[in-house]
């Protein structure tokens, strides 16, 4: 799997995806600047990394959806390839009209740092198949703007198609209000686009890899793409 991480001015998450990817994949993820107009020949998966893009300026990933580079991750997800947006990745694929729905403000006005349980709730994409369907994880969450937002008819839809790929959840895997960082309808953490070949995810797998630094649950994502992929 050649996997490219795109580096906008502010990106701080491009080196812990990196790290997680090689180590699925046992080769090394390139650099790509938000500023160039081309990824790197023969890419399979393009990661939009967490961080403060812009400083957050206007919306939280409205200045990076409009990067160079967005043109061609557009043409690559229009021709079926991966795309995963994490955390402010998912405000710049929201923002780019790459995944449905929006990412306001969290509801407690407050920037949310901590260890999440989430319930996978799709396993048949790329991103997901070596996950059980229902498996409760543990990854951490660290975002002011992650409180996902769709009107009912999108919401209707995304859940009729089978297009929610993860949801905040207590520790048993129910999902209660009381078990979301931030707000989100129905408690919707990742939503895959149409094809699902696109995934935004407001919490961070690549910071969930190692038992040194707590669990491996977020090393399973990275290992199902590599499974999928080329
Ligand atoms: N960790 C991140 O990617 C943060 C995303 C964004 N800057 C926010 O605070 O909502």
């Amino acid at each position: 799997m050649k996997a490219a991480v795109v580096v906008f001015p502010g990106s701080n998450r491009e080196r812990d995806v990196a790290l997680a990817i090689e180590r699925a994949a046992h080769r090394p993820a390139s650099y790509v600047w938000h500023g160039d107009t081309d990824l790197p020949e023969g890419t399979d998966l393009v990661v939009l990394p967490g961080g403060f893009s812009y400083g957050d300026y206007l919306r939280c990933g409205a200045m990076s959806a409009l990067s160079p580079i967005m043109r061609a991750v557009k043409d690559h997800a229009a021709r079926g390839g991966a795309v995963i947006g994490i955390c402010n990745g998912f405000q710049i694929l929201a923002e780019a009209g790459l995944v449905p729905g929006t990412l306001m403000r969290n509801a407690s006005l407050k920037f949310v740092c901590r260890d999440v349980h989430l319930r996978v709730e799709a396993t048949n994409a790329a991103f997901t198949s070596l996950y059980q369907p229902g498996q409760v994880i543990r990854v951490p969450v660290a975002h002011a703007e992650g409180n996902y937002f769709a009107d009912d008819t999108t919401l209707d839809r995304l859940e009729g198609e089978g297009l929610v790929a993860f949801r905040y959840c207590d520790p048993a895997g129910q999902i209660t209000p009381d078990s979301s960082p931030n707000g989100a309808s129905r408690n919707i953490a990742g939503v895959f686009n149409e094809t699902r070949n696109v995934l935004g995810l407001m919490p961070h797998p690549e910071n969930m890899t190692e038992d040194v630094i707590g669990g491996t649950d977020g090393a399973i994502l990275f290992e199902s793409l590599v499974k999928a992929l080329p």
